[in-house]
């Protein structure tokens, strides 16, 4: 059940609009980006961190990992100017591991008991993502604001990451996208169009992606709920 993880953290963070890469953003005095390391340097069974970073904040990263002692990045390479080449260079730096997972750095609350049942769903199934129900009613609408229909909620599911895959089927799929110029907004896509099944794991709603603003009062609360 051992694994290594890519953690895309090479985004500029435009959405939050913090002047700075939202993975720098203080949550109870600790980066981003050190939340999400620590959930994977403190799980036994992974074996490997390879974290893509933007080449002008590598010094920024770099004295995190070493002054909160995250010892199990492996590699620290460059970001691409989409969050999938950032994840495709990520993945030439894993090695020797069976299962590679792919998580966001701006997602620093997904408990391990969960990433232990997505790696085995993969080890099983060959690729596998975490996901929630989706609770709003979902319509579609035109560029002026009008609603053209409204979409059928049940089978809709709200993509998270992390995203487990056997290694060699998500290289595949990342060298058919390069090939096609496909671009996808999550891994799993590019899977699918191989294609290849990808199972569901369900997750929770509080493995948040921090994007927006409003979205860091959920954080700060949801830390202050498992501080108690
Ligand atoms: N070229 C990119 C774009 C994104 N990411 C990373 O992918 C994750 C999810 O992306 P997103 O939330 O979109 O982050 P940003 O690209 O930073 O945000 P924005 O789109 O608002 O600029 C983040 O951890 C982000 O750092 C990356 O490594 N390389
Ligand atoms: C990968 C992801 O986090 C799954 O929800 C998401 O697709 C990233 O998309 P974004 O466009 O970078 O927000």
């Amino acid at each position: 059940m051992n694994y290594q993880v890519v953690i895309p953290a090479a985004g500029q963070g435009k959405r939050m609009n913090a002047g700075k890469n939202k993975q720098f953003i203080k949550l109870q005095s600790k980066p981003v980006i050190v939340h999400t390391l620590k959930i994977f340097e403190e799980d036994p069974h992974c074996n490997g961190i390879i974290l893509v970073i933007n080449k002008d904040e590598q010094i920024e990263f770099e004295d995190l990992v070493k002054s909160y002692k995250i010892q199990k990045v492996i590699s620290i390479v460059q970001g691409g100017s989409e969050r999938q080449h950032s994840v495709y260079n990520g993945l030439k730096k894993v090695t020797d591991s069976e299962i590679v997972l792919v998580h966001d750095g701006a997602r620093p609350f997904v408990k391990t008991t969960l990433i232990h049942e997505l790696v085995q769903t993969a080890m099983e199934t060959g690729a596998a993502v975490l996901a929630v129900p989706v609770k709003d009613t979902i319509k579609r609408a035109s560029a002026n604001l009008i609603v053209n229909e409204t979409v059928e909620r049940s089978g809709l599911w709200a993509i998270q990451t992390p995203q487990a895959f056997h290694v060699s089927i998500l290289q595949h799929a990342h060298e058919l996208a390069l090939r096609d110029d496909y671009l996808g907004t999550d891994d799993a896509s590019l899977v699918e169009r191989i294609p290849k099944q990808v199972a569901i794991v369900e997750g929770e709603y509080t493995n948040i992606k921090l994007t927006t603003p409003d979205d860091l009062l959920f954080a700060e609360a949801i830390l202050q709920r498992w501080e108690n």
